[in-house]
């Protein structure tokens, strides 16, 4: 019987001919924590009695939730990470290289690889062929010193999408659909893996918006092939030695198949406060914005600037709504310059702010004010997410952000595209 991606990649990886069900021993080829989840496994480590790490150059802690850090206590978390870094050789990537799942894409993650972080977006690697899943600090920091962990190996969801984008239609469309047909919990502790003519033609960076976003239905990973859109992309970031062809078996058994027509597609936003809460941008036209945000490890990459760029070139944004550009890396941040992109954002009025996680869950950057109402590129409108409880957060692609900045309400990107 044939393996699908989960299967496959943890079958490789624990020496095992794992299925659906199994409990596995799994190698780590990468793990890592962010600057709110690091100083608890920190912490955990030394408490374990732990004293080295099991593969310093595969151990990696990023300070990029609190970048810069805005008050005294994160400032002395960040601290904390850049001792034990040089205390154990892992690599640290500071205030400014950017988001933690954008980083692990640009320079670490390789296809086939297991990857696990103390984040419930590492899912995100899943973009290029990894087994990437979120896990606690303490699990990270067993991962840290045996470079190893366990899964119970997931079963899968296929989900095919055929057809195609029509203009103004992004993967942050698609994966909001899928969300949104699923539910937030459709997906619970299964894989989700992607096939289908318009995935095989996709790019990285739009395979890792969505598999960024398949924890948001549940899931413990979301899995792509990795092809020759996965080689061109390691090519681009230096990194071509990485890449491996990896794809399912036709014979693999799923749990669930889900087809999708793309070309069905509409402009989708997820409404608060749940993400699974979801409409298309033409149901909600004239919704009043007092904030767009354009960043974060599911909106802020080159393609989402690029988009928006389009979008403002001599246009800006509405005097009653608040623009903030947030690019998800440096190399991002630095290639928007080089192509102009920057330039067009900040004459359309966009405050543009260090790379990293920014005003996403309202640590700092644009924290909203009571009763205001947030169009975001991100992953998540919880209540609080970006601050404050009485604020209101609406999900969608930078598209659909662009446009709605410019008329200062929620808008269909179609009709200025
Ligand atoms: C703060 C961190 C624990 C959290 C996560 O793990 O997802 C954050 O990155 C988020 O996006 O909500
Ligand atoms: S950008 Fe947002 S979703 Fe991504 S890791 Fe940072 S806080 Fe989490």
């Amino acid at each position: 019987m044939g393996k699908t991606l989960a299967e496959k990649i943890l079958s490789l990886k624990s020496g095992s001919d794992a299925s659906a069900g199994d409990i596995v021993v799994s190698k780590v080829d990468l793990a890592f924590v962010q600057d709110t989840t690091g100083p608890l496994t920190v912490r955990e480590f030394w408490d374990n009695g732990f004293t080295k790490l099991a593969n310093p150059s595969r151990t990696a802690l990023f300070l990029d939730h609190a970048a810069p850090s805005p008050q005294r206590q994160l400032s002395t978390d960040h601290i904390l990470l850049r001792k034990f870094a040089r205390d154990t050789g892992a690599l640290i990537f500071d205030v400014g290289e950017g988001v933690c799942h954008q980083l692990v894409a640009e320079k670490l993650a390789r296809p086939g690889d297991v990857i696990v972080g103390a984040d419930s977006h590492t899912v995100t690697a899943g973009g290029l062929g990894a087994f990437s899943t979120g896990m606690g600090s303490s699990d990270i920091a067993v991962a840290f010193a045996l470079g190893k962990t366990w899964f119970r190996v997931p079963e899968t969801i296929k989900v095919v999408v055929s057809g195609r984008f029509k203009h103004g239609i992004y993967a942050k469309d698609l994966i909001l659909y899928l969300i949104g047909l699923i539910g937030a919990d459709g997906a619970t502790y299964k894989a989700l893996e992607f096939s289908g003519n318009v995935v095989n033609n996709m790019t990285i960076a739009e395979r890792l918006t969505i598999a960024n976003m398949a924890v948001e239905a549940g899931a413990k990973v979301g899995l792509f092939p990795s092809d020759r859109q996965t080689l061109e992309y390691l090519r681009s970031v230096g990194r071509e030695a990485d890449y491996q062809p990896l794809a399912a078996d036709e014979d693999a058994v799923y749990e669930r198949v889900i087809e999708i027509d793309a070309t069905a597609l509409e402009p989708m936003v997820a409404k608060p406060h749940t993400v699974d809460n979801t409409a298309t941008a033409r149901e909600l036209k004239g919704t009043k914005l007092d904030q767009v945000f354009i960043g974060t490890c599911t909106g802020g990459r080159l393609d989402d600037l690029a988009v928006a760029a389009a979008i403002f070139k001599n246009r800006r944004h509405h005097p009653q709504t608040r623009l903030i550009v947030t690019p998800a890396s440096q190399k991002v941040y630095l290639e928007a310059i080089r192509l102009g992109y920057i330039e067009i954002l900040v004459q359309a009025g966009a405050n543009v702010m260090p790379p990293g996680c920014g005003a996403c869950l309202g640590v700092h950057q644009g924290v909203l004010g009571d009763g205001e109402v947030c169009l975001s590129t991100a992953n998540r409108n919880f209540k609080g997410r970006m601050g404050n409880p009485e604020g209101f957060i609406y999900l969608a692609s930078a598209a659909t952000a662009a446009a709605s900045a410019i008329k200062g309400e929620i808008s269909d990107p179609r009709e200025v595209m």
